[in-house]
């Protein structure tokens, strides 16, 4: 039987079977395959093919390929973690203030997804951006990214948001704080309106914070919800998520084939850095990037670098 990760908790899964039946999952027998580096086979969003065993009890064995993946480095584990997969979209929700908007952190969590769409969320714009920050957030949006301001407060434009969602299977990400659950909540059950610890209880949810991944739908609006972070660190991976993540490179030729933009001769990217056609904060962050990936690994050199991207 098919079906697909709603939740993943201590090597337990629960399932929604294509039976229309829930099911909750262990994996059978040995560990599914992993990547190096990879730490959790699984994650909400996965399709799995699994054999019941009884009326809401199965057993996984194994998981179908994927068509995208957010995934992100855990410092304590030293290893990549997949927080959802097989989204048509990421929406980062990021919020004007408290926490304040964080550029790098847009730029990381753009960089931890892939195979998807991204649209970039700002949350709590009952709260005015200073200048600087309200430059930053249409630099994005010259950039090509859907963004979308709402406020899960007052209602702004969340109906706008909704039509960005429907039809699709959306994981929501962002900093601890910013408000994804509130939204959430909003979505998918209108009738919540009041503050996120009052409700959390109706979803059995840690009290302020989310622990851990989940699946919401409500008619053809599909969420996964994650765990917001303090940090996010981009995961080992081809560096090809980098580029994908700085889609403005692309539009200098560098004198090297598979270029890191770092210190090569001839680099298109650094030329056009000089000429101000690309943002300094940006490749500034693309450099921090760049530079924490290499550091992590010493095995992860440049070297690779180059062999991967061509
Ligand atoms: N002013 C204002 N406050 C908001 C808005 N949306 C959420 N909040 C508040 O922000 C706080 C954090 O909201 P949460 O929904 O818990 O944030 P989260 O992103 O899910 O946080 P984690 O669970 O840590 O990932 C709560 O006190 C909310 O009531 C908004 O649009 N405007
Ligand atoms: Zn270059």
């Amino acid at each position: 039987m098919l079906g697909t990760i709603h939740r993943a908790i201590n090597n337990l899964y629960t399932i929604a079977a294509e039976d229309g039946k829930t099911y909750s999952c262990k994996i059978k027998g040995k560990k599914l395959p992993l990547e190096e580096y990879e730490y959790n086979p699984l994650a909400v969003g996965d399709n799995v093919e699994f054999t019941p065993y009884s009326d809401n009890e199965g057993l996984i064995l194994s998981r179908l390929d994927r068509k995208s993946v957010f995934r992100r480095w855990n410092i304590k584990l030293e290893k990549n973690q997949t927080i959802a997969a097989n989204m048509d979209q990421v929406a980062i929700v990021t919020s004007a203030y408290e926490p304040p908007f964080r550029p790098r952190f847009l730029d990381r969590a753009l960089t931890c997804a892939s195979g998807c769409d991204k649209i970039i969320v700002m949350n709590k714009c009952d709260f005015d951006l200073t200048e600087y920050e309200f430059e930053r957030w249409a630099l994005y949006h010259k950039l090509g990214y859907k963004i979308i301001a709402v406020s899960a407060k007052t209602g702004e434009n969340i109906e706008q948001l909704k039509d960005l969602l429907r039809g699709k299977v959306t994981a929501f990400v962002g900093q601890s704080g910013v408000g994804k659950s509130t939204l959430v909540n909003l979505i998918i059950d209108p009738e919540v309106k009041q503050v996120t610890n009052e409700i959390s209880e109706k979803y059995q949810r840690g009290r302020h914070t989310t622990n851990h991944a989940l699946w919401f739908e409500r008619d053809d609006i599909k969420i996964i919800d994650t765990p917001g972070v303090r940090e996010m660190l981009v995961p080992l991976e081809d560096v090809k998520l980098l580029s994908d993540a700085f889609p403005e490179f692309s539009n200098f030729k560098c004198a090297y084939n598979g270029c890191s933009h770092i210190d090569e001769p001839g680099c298109g990217v650094k030329a056009a850095l000089d000429e101000e056609k690309i943002d300094f904060d940006r490749y500034e962050s693309y450099v921090h990037l760049f530079e924490s990936i290499k550091e992590r690994t010493p095995q992860w050199s440049r070297t690779k670098f180059r062999k991967n991207k061509q």
